[in-house]
């Protein structure tokens, strides 16, 4: 029982967006930040992003640098972490970077409203864990992931999961690159997106570290009980 420890890792602009109103994949990070993602990824047992994301970026969320994917090997662990997508409906399709990209374990967590014929389907790429009547439960869903085996995970977004995660307690860590442009846009998605918080309800960070990256800076926050 208990969940992993959790780590949010997102890139963000000047006025804290994570993507443009367009809500694509847009290059935020330069080489050096995108090469510490590829580090945390690497040192985590599991990458975690919700359904929106993989619609929108399509990502792999594979290692980059094949001596980090070695040194995995060497250590006895797979090449990749475990890529995990929230999804209560199963919209996720077969043909998803995920699982065509890069070896290792994906698991798919949806919810009871899934149908069930796409969840077979999944099933044969995927582990399916189902967590929640008709919105995947975040809750449940880190017991059971932690019951597999997953003690450290990086969540990658985007903005609607990062406010699940957040608001129902589970998130222990927050690093932010904070790049050098500006997006606006009032639909853009933020850092953190959802219903948000009373002035009450706020949670409060402790800045563990504050380094400039190109020309950008990198921000760690602890989230504070
Ligand atoms: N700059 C960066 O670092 C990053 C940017 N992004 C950007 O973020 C955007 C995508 O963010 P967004 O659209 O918010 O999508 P998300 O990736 O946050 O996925 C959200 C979806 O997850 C599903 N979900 C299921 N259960 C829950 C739950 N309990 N809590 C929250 N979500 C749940 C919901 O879909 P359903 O109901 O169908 O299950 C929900 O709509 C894109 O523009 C992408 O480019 C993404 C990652 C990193
Ligand atoms: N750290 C970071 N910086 C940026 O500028 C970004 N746009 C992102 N996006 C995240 O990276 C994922 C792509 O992963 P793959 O290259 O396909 O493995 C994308 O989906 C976002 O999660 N991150």
């Amino acid at each position: 029982m208990g969940r992993p420890f959790v780590f949010i890792n997102s890139a963000m602009s000047a006025d804290g967006k994570i993507s443009t109103r367009e809500r694509k994949q847009v290059r935020i990070s330069g080489d050096i930040d995108f090469d510490r993602m590829d580090a945390l990824r690497a040192g985590s047992d599991a990458i975690m992003v919700g359904i929106g994301t993989v619609l929108a970026d399509d990502p792999s969320l594979t290692v980059k640098s094949e001596k980090r994917r070695a040194e995995r090997k060497q250590a006895g662990l797979e090449e990749n972490p475990i890529r995990i997508v929230i999804d209560s409906k199963a919209r996720i399709s077969p043909d998803a970077d995920i699982f065509k990209k890069g070896k290792g374990r994906r698991i798919v967590i949806v919810s009871e409203s899934a149908p069930s014929s796409k969840v077979r389907e999944l099933g044969d790429i995927a582990t399916v864990i189902v967590a929640g009547r008709d919105k995947v439960d975040l809750v449940a869903s880190m017991s059971k992931i932690r019951d597999i085996g997953v003690r450290r995970l990086m969540v990658e977004g985007g903005a609607t999961l990062n406010w699940g995660m957040v608001s129902s307690g589970l998130v222990d860590e927050i690093y932010t690159f904070v790049g050098n442009l500006l997006m606006g846009g009032i639909t853009s998605p933020t850092l953190i997106d959802g219903e948000g918080f009373t002035e009450e309800e706020t949670i409060k960070l402790d800045l563990m570290e504050a380094e400039k990256i190109e020309e950008g800076v990198l921000l760690k926050w602890k989230l504070l009980p």
